[in-house]
């Protein structure tokens, strides 16, 4: 059958309120509609295709659906090309008339538009065309101009007669086709320029695995600490990419396409670490070569670190390692590691205008991404910012046996849990693959497992090594708060304040009795609604559920060939025909179904064709047979017998639709974010943060205090904002005086300084205290809590003494804000070991000091100097001291972790 003997019909449907005639516009003209007949009748501009129908409606929703349907259900077309209302004005309808009746998206022909439009105005970045197929008709908008809809039909005229006999599945008019691509070479215009490349690129890694420890001391050969001219440490700019043409970064969600996670997790881990530098996340690079260059070249400009995702493995689109070698000349240190996941992980240095640049070419699995950030990137920048600690690790007890090791060495996706002073490490999670974000969650670390090559199993109760990627915060550490008599012991040198005549004094011995009172029933704490990619630090309110199957259809997890797997196939022949390719960001129905001896060439994440059931990766493969001059391959030679489902992804096995994503109340991380986001989750509702307003009474100390409370406030996990109001010399009569709180929501008026001053009788008439207020008399201070629906927390610190507003910060003030912002664990406490001499003695019943962690244990340092970063609980008594004392010398304190230490902790 010869392809251009069959006739492709196609229909012009103008859509216009202008141009369609009406009573009132007889004299309309549709120059678009008409210019697109003398096209494709007169000018051939689509091969074998005729105008058989044209028509003229208004923008109105209903009536372009019901043309639409008429002309596609009667087939009386094969291809409908609309014309016009595609843009942004409230009458533009076409995109989502089409919308609601196509079956399947097409999106990389709109792509294609708006691509080649883009070369003449940047308007084109205005059009919402999509295209589709219903029922057997291919359906595009091309926008409304006459020049306009000239431009794009000739960008989508060569592939139209391809595509309807593929609709159509007219098989065999798609051989003939693929025939003609393979042998001939005449039709090269059609032939996407990857094709092309197939037979010249490496069919094996030319890069060698090396080991993790390798890898990792290259990296530290290059974190070289860098200086201001005054002797400051200088942090390197670092630019963040994603590559990939399958990626989306908009909002919408097209089918086949994949949404964009990585660039974004990889700057909020950085962000999450503290990380002092500049940090860029630029979005999506396409897989082209020029594109590639381009951005990379405005990178070494600006940036001293770029970090890609994506495009590392052995695609014919996987770019990023040829073009930094061969277009920037750079050194590649290494191409490959040893590990699960992240192998095909890559670092490049090279010298640009005679500075240095460092390049971390991640992979473009999500998981891949995210772990590798923190094996790789993290180290070398906690090394490049002078941090000692560059890889927070340590050792924990496995609770169960893991059997079925990876043939790599792999990082586990698992939960480290503190009890009793030890620490555990526990990985049921069976669904660890690199694409399946759902794997972080819940984790807080990666657990290190050895190669299959070494041992079989890990034995339960072996000490294994872990790296935190998470807050140990987020593990269950036994609580020390019952312990904690916060009235009587917290600043044991203020005197507890006795009670005024209308107050009636609630005195509690315990944090928890008090942090229960505030808010239960009384705090009625809000909630908003905002964008997922800005909810870093929030806790989510309700649990969130996933209406995406995540792969949306079967996909390939390597780049190699699909090929239909039979029975006793080997026998027969190992040679396959190669028919079609499949990339990532398409769907299925772009491709026919692949029958015995032929396979279609498949890149990772890309779409299985129908037919196939396993995939065999390139490294496996030898070209047989290619066209004569040599650019693609025709046949292709399998050398190993593949297995049945080999290397797919099937659909829903990340995420199914229905599955719980995330529980409520958890803190959303760059992970969890990420996770929600690869399901077009937008918006997320959170627990609101109050606004805090410090007013410092009376005089300059307590200003001083405010300046300091704001300050430790600032740098806490606290995300809502916090005002320092001026100095109030005096209360005035005027109740007006405190008014500005009302305009926030659930505000928190902090006040610091003299106590009596305000709890002189005419204090409740300034802060619209009623009746209902619940009043509560606390070891430093007051706390008032307002119960109506304006509720107020009024919170009165009486101390002009830094040290204990320290405390007060730390045991009291943070875990409220943590409590009524949704967090479950709103302190963290550990049990350490501490060498005591009993010639100091604590003044202070919780003291500040340093927190390491040193052979499996961990230890505090009290009365230094140096990284203050726990409160530790002391021994109330010389009695109590020489007890602990008796054993080994060595005390056990309870420590409650107060600042982002260097070492172990990403605090909250
Ligand atoms: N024949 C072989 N195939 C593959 C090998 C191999 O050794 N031989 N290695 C596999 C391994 S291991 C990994 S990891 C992946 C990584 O490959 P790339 O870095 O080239 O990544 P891509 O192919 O571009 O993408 C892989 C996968 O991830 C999705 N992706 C990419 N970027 C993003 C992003 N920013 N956000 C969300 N998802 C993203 C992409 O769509 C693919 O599904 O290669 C294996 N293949
Ligand atoms: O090593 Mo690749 O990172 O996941 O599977």
């Amino acid at each position: 059958m010869d392809l251009k003997k069959t006739t492709i019909k196609v229909g012009i449907l103008t859509i216009s309120d202008t141009r369609t005639p009406s009573q009132s516009n007889i004299d309309s003209f549709d120059s678009s509609g008409q210019n697109l007949i003398k096209l494709i009748n007169d000018s051939n501009v689509i091969e074998s295709a005729k105008v058989v129908q044209y028509d003229c409606v208004t923008d109105d929703f209903d009536l372009i659906q019901a043309k639409m349907t008429e002309w596609c259900s009667e087939r009386k077309v094969d291809v409908l090309l609309s014309t016009g209302g595609t843009g942004l004005s409230p009458r533009d309808v076409t995109p989502e008339a089409t919308l609601g009746l196509v079956q399947k998206l097409i999106p990389g022909i709109s792509q294609a538009i708006i691509n080649e439009s883009l070369k003449f105005t940047p308007m084109a970045m205005l059009s919402r065309a999509v295209s589709g197929i219903y029922e057997k008709t291919l359906i595009i908008n091309l926008p409304g101009s006459s020049k306009a809809s000239e431009e794009c039909l000739y960008v989508v005229a060569s592939v139209i007669p391809h595509a309807v006999s593929l609709i159509k599945d007219e098989k065999q008019i798609s051989k003939q086709f693929h025939k003609q691509l393979n042998i001939t070479g005449h039709n090269e215009s059609r032939i996407p320029e990857y094709v092309t490349k197939i037979a010249c690129r490496h069919r094996e890694s030319p890069f060698p695995k090396i080991s993790m420890k390798s890898a990792l001391s290259i990296l530290k050969e290059h974190a070289v600490l860098q200086y201001t001219e005054n002797n400051k440490i200088k942090y390197p700019t670092v630019w963040i990419f994603s590559t990939g043409d399958e990626l989306e970064s908009i909002k919408d969600s097209h089918s086949g396409y994949i949404r964009d996670t990585n660039s974004l997790m990889i700057k909020q881990i950085l962000e999450q670490d503290n990380y002092k530098g500049q940090i860029f996340n630029h979005g999506i690079i396409r897989d082209n070569w020029d594109d590639l260059c381009k951005h990379f070249e405005e990178a070494f400009n600006n940036a001293d670190i770029l970090v890609t995702s994506g495009g590392v493995s052995m695609g014919e689109k996987d770019l990023i390692k040829h073009v930094l070698k061969d277009h920037f000349k750079s050194k590649i240190h290494f191409g490959r590691v040893n590990m699960k996941p992240g192998m095909p992980t890559t670092f490049v240095t090279l010298i640009f205008k005679d500075k240095k640049k460092y390049i971390f070419c991640l992979p473009g699995n999500p998981v891949s991404a995210g772990v590798c950030t923190h094996l790789f990137l993290l180290p070398y920048l906690r090394a490049v910012s002078g941090k000692k600690l560059i890889i927070h690790s340590l050792k924990a007890k496995l609770t169960h046996t893991i059997k079925g090791l990876d043939i790599r060495p792999e990082y586990r996706r698992a939960l480290l849990t503190y009890e009793n002073g030890e620490l555990y490490v526990s990985c049921l999670n069976s669904h660890q693959q690199s694409s399946r974000l759902l794997s972080f969650i819940g984790s807080n670390c990666l657990l290190q497992l050895p190669s299959s090559s070494k041992i079989t199993n890990v034995e339960s109760s072996a000490i294994m090594d872990v790296i935190l990627i998470k807050s140990i915060e987020n593990t269950y550490i036994a609580p020390i708060l019952k312990e904690m008599n916060l009235c009587i012991e917290i600043i044991k040198k203020q005197a507890i304040l006795s009670n005024t005549k209308n107050e009636k004094p609630l005195l509690y011995s315990c944090i928890e009795d008090v942090l229960h009172l505030m808010t239960e029933n009384i705090f009625v704490a809000k909630t908003e609604i905002i964008p997922t990619e800005c909810a870093m630090g929030y806790i989510l309110y309700s649990p969130i559920n996933s209406s995406e199957n995540l792969p949306q259809f079967q996909a390939s997890i390597k780049d190699g060939y699909a090929i239909k797997y039979g029975n006793n196939w080997f026998k027969k022949s190992n040679v396959f025909n190669v028919v079609q390719v499949s990339v990532a960001g398409t769907v299925p129905s772009c491709q026919k179904e692949i029958g015995e001896g032929e396979c279609t060439r498949i890149s990772t994440g890309a779409p299985l064709p129908p037919g196939a059931n396993c995939v065999v990766q390139v490294e496996d493969t030898l070209v047989k047979t290619k066209s004569s001059d040599g650019q693609v391959e025709i046949t292709i030679a399998i050398l190993n017998e593949p297995k049945l489902f080999e290397n797919i992804r099937s659909i829903g096995s990340d995420i199914s639709i229905g599955q719980r994503l995330l529980d409520q109340n958890t803190v959303l991380g760059p992970f969890e974010i990420a996770l929600l986001r690869s399901v077009g989750c937008k918006d997320v509702e959170v627990y609101k943060c109050p606004s805090i307003h410090i007013v410092a009474c009376d005089d300059n100390s307590a200003y001083a205090i405010s300046h300091k409370l704001k300050n430790m406030l600032k740098v806490s996990d606290f995300k809502g904002n916090i005002f320092n109001q001026s100095i109030f010399k005096r209360l005035t009569k005027s109740p007006k005086q405190f008014d500005f709180v009302f305009d926030y929501d659930n505000p928190i008026i902090i006040f610091c300084g003299n106590v009596d001053e305000f709890c002189n009788d005419n204090v409740e008439s300034h802060i619209h205290i009623s009746n209902n207020t619940r009043k509560i008399s606390l070891g430093f201070g007051r706390m008032f809590i307002g119960i109506e629906e304006k509720s107020v927390v009024f919170l009165h610190i009486n101390t002009s003494d830094s040290e204990s507003i320290y405390n007060c910060v730390h045991l009291f003030i943070l875990p409220f804000l943590r409590f009524i912002t949704g967090r479950k664990k709103i302190i963290s406490s550990i049990k350490t070991k501490c060498n005591m001499s009993s010639e100091y003695l604590p003044i202070d019943k919780f003291e500040k000091a340093e927190l390491h962690y040193e052979n499996g244990d961990f230890k505090v340092t009290c009365f230094t100097m140096n990284h203050q970063s726990c409160l530790v609980n002391m021994p109330s008594s010389f009695e109590e001291i020489n007890i602990k004392l008796k054993r080994e010398n060595i005390t056990e304190l309870d420590a409650i972790v107060t600042e982002n230490s260097d070492c172990y902790f990403i605090h909250y």
